[in-house]
């Protein structure tokens, strides 16, 4: 593997509907983590650098959630997939290059090709985590059924065959995240610790 620094003593693979809150809740494990223990390995992250640069776009923009990366998903997803097509890990290696802590977050896999790569690299590290919100929570987050994009692989490629190891709840009227984030962010500290008294 290219650029691999360390092997991960943990990898969270989180998928989910658009505005499910994938970044949110990622950014808050890590913010519980701290960055020098978790990383957040976005699979979008060089897919957009590419594309924006390929089409002269604001990448920062492309990178937040709010509504600028919207007119561009439909053709975004063309273009990944033309380049998913000719190597399905592409982004997978891409994303993880340099990636140093032991805790790894995938924030978010698409596809079940995305959820298959890192659990061949990383059999006994990886685990799966859905991020899971209403229609109508997503709908007050900005989003509304676009065809094309909510019914294609991109949303859909994991809505079955796969039983994920957690699911999470990302609803006001669910328990907190910190309460359900608990057993998960415990495993992450074992993690982390196993992987520090293996390397002194
Ligand atoms: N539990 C929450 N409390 C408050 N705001 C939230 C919560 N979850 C998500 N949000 C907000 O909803 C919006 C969408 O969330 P986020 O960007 O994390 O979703 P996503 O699944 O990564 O979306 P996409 O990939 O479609 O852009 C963001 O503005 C985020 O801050
Ligand atoms: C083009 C694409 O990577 C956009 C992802 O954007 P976001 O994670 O929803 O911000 C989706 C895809 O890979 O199919």
């Amino acid at each position: 593997m290219e650029d691999r620094v360390s092997e991960p003593s943990l990898v969270l693979v989180f998928s989910g509907k658009r505005k499910s809150g994938k970044d949110y809740v990622t950014e808050l494990i890590q913010k519980r983590l701290g960055s020098d223990v978790c990383c957040i390995l976005r699979l979008s992250g060089p897919l957009k650098e590419q594309y924006a640069q390929e089409h002269g776009l604001d990448l920062d923009q492309l990178m937040g959630p709010g509504p600028y990366k919207e007119q561009y998903r439909a053709d975004m997803i063309r273009w990944g997939e033309s380049r998913r097509r000719q190597d399905p890990g592409l982004f997978c290696r891409l994303a993880s290059r340099g990636a140093h802590q032991p805790v790894w977050v995938v924030s978010d896999a698409r596809r079940l090709s995305d959820l298959q790569w890192f659990q061949a690299e990383f059999p006994q590290q990886t685990q799966s985590v859905r991020v899971q919100s209403s229609e109508n929570t997503r709908s007050q987050r900005g989003w509304s059924f676009t065809a094309g994009v909510d019914d294609a692989e991109s949303e859909c490629g994991l809505d079955s065959g796969v039983e994920f190891d957690w699911n999470v709840i990302n609803e006001a009227d669910a328990p907190s995240l910190d309460e359900q984030l608990r057993p998960i962010l415990q495993l992450a500290e074992e993690a982390a610790s196993s992987s520090s008294v293996n390397r002194n």
